[in-house]
């Protein structure tokens, strides 16, 4: 694995970031504004920073990887210290700079899709200053909307920055743009703007109910908003974190299912962590109070990301382990770590402390397959479709018709892809179940495509627990949320 290791690299560029990294202590580059690239501990780094907005940046093509091979692993074990969670750094980030007062946020998320969001808001006027190298970021808050009257933003594909930046940028008074790459293109976001306009709001998106996002802003005048759930729980969530700003006090009520729950939870748990109070009738109605503004609650330490933890504990699950994951644990309030309560169902033994897990899988016991409702946890299950070729029987993850508007369409990625390790697949619009190949029977040398999607990349590295070794194409679609995956995971092999 060493030698597959990204520590060659000099400088590459991804998709829409470019990642640098210099094994001189001295090196530090300065992109636009005051987004430093340094160096990490480890003598190299992958910093990202959005340069699409930036036509003056140029770079060099050195040692770009197109694959990674993971050879066959045999053991796995150790501890992992987990990268902040994605959805906790954009969500603080973001109400940091819409609050009263300075927030320092510590244990950032190093990423992608985080780049984008502080970006963002550098672009919209709050005063960011990022220093990756201490994880750490510290915003001036706006204590209010954004002072930039007009600007086009880039957000690649974060539904995290792209879905609460359209609702936060109605609060101000101008016009605005948002836009990403292709698949964002194909992402869903009418709902979010239905509802936005309910409160008032002149915003639009494409004829086909996607991005671009187009916003004439002159604040929100609040009232009542009727909103759909059942595609994606970051529109409710968007429309949660803007509504303290708006005039007026607002109601939304969901006129149908709300999946992917436990993120609702998040966004309002770190309200209250900002001052501001939901009202929550069962997930059905929502009220909060209007003409209120964010406190800071100056320091803000984010955890490590649940759903990042999912591939090691798997492996500790199908290796034997342990495994033990440090930054989140009994204590989070993510939903994703109820992914480990799923692994323990299987046959995995699980140890918490409130700030780590541990899994490992005793001697002489098996995996079973599992017919679980993934609703509250979408991403992490994509982790489980992999485990499950390690189980005996089959395995059904249902309702997970989201998997169909994310990165990718992950329920027909995820069949093609685990067939052709061996399983067998039966795919419905909304579930999957998986016939494992057998012990020992998953297929030799396998070659998966990403499709762009870091956890297709991340869950199939997985196969390799086989023994077999397994190459994954266009390993670095990992930055949007785990730049340093592949080399995290050499780390544990044994
Ligand atoms: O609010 C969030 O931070 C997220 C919500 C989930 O999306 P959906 O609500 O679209 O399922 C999840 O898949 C995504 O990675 C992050
Ligand atoms: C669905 C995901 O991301 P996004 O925040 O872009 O929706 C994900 O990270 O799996």
């Amino acid at each position: 694995m060493k030698e597959h290791s990204f520590s060659f690299v000099t400088l590459i560029p991804t998709r829409h970031i470019a990642h640098f990294s210099c094994r001189r202590p001295s090196h530090c580059f300065t992109l636009r504004r005051n987004l430093h690239l340094c160096r990490s501990e480890r003598g190299f780094l992958t910093t990202p920073v959005s340069h699409l907005q930036s036509p003056e940046c140029t770079y060099l093509k050195i040692g770009d990887m197109e694959t990674v091979t993971v050879p066959g692993i045999n053991n796995m074990s150790g501890t992992l210290v987990l990268p902040g969670s994605k959805s906790l750094s954009n969500r603080v980030l973001l109400l940091s700079a819409l609050a009263k007062g300075t927030t320092v946020v510590e244990n950032l998320l190093e990423s992608e899709d985080v780049s984008y969001m502080l970006e963002a808001l550098n672009i919209l006027g709050a005063k960011v200053e990022y220093e990756p190298k201490e994880k750490k970021a510290r915003i001036e808050g706006c204590a209010g909307p954004f002072p930039a009257a007009k600007a086009e933003l880039f957000l690649g594909n974060a539904g995290t920055a792209m879905r609460p930046l359209t609702a936060a940028l109605c609060l101000g008074d101008g016009e605005f743009v948002l836009d990403g790459v292709q698949r964002m293109r194909e992402r869903p976001i009418a709902d979010l703007v239905h509802g936005l306009q309910q409160l008032g709001a002149q915003v639009t998106c494409s004829e086909t109910g996607c991005p671009p996002v187009r916003i004439k802003a002159n604040g929100l005048r609040g009232g009542r908003a009727i909103v759909s759930g059942k595609m994606s729980s970051q529109f409710l969530s968007s429309l949660l974190m803007t509504s303290p700003y708006s005039k007026h006090d607002v109601v939304i009520e969901i006129q149908d299912e709300l999946i992917s729950v436990p993120y609702v939870a998040m966004t309002i748990e770190l309200m209250r962590r900002f001052g501001v109070i939901v009202e929550n009738e069962n997930y059905r109605v929502f009220r909060i109070a209007g003409n209120q503004c964010y406190s800071s609650p100056s320091s803000y330490f984010v955890e490590g990301d649940a759903s990042s933890a999912s591939y090691f504990l798997a492996g500790g699950a199908i290796t034997g382990g342990p495994i033990t994951v440090e930054g989140c644990g009994s204590d989070s309030i993510q939903g994703d770590i109820r992914f480990v309560h799923v692994l323990e169902r299987m046959g995995a033994t699980v140890n918490w402390t409130p700030h780590s897990i541990t899994v490992s899988r005793g001697k002489g016991k098996i995996l079973e397959g599992i017919d679980e409702d993934c609703v509250d946890i979408p991403d992490a299950a994509m982790t489980l479709a992999v485990v499950a070729l390690f189980a005996e029987g089959h395995t059904a993850l249902r309702n997970i018709h989201s998997w169909r508007v994310k990165e990718t369409d992950r329920l027909a990625a995820m069949s093609k892809e685990l067939m052709k390790l061996g399983a067998a697949v039966r795919e419905g619009q909304d579930y999957i179940v998986i016939y494992p190949p057998g012990s020992g029977k998953i297929r030799k040398n396998v070659t998966v495509s990403t499709y762009n999607d870091h956890r297709m990349a991340m869950s199939l590295s997985l196969a390799a627990c086989g023994g077999c070794p397994i190459t994954i194409e266009d390993p670095k679609c990992t930055w949007k949320t785990f730049p340093n995956y592949f080399e995290e995971l050499s780390n544990l092999i044994r």
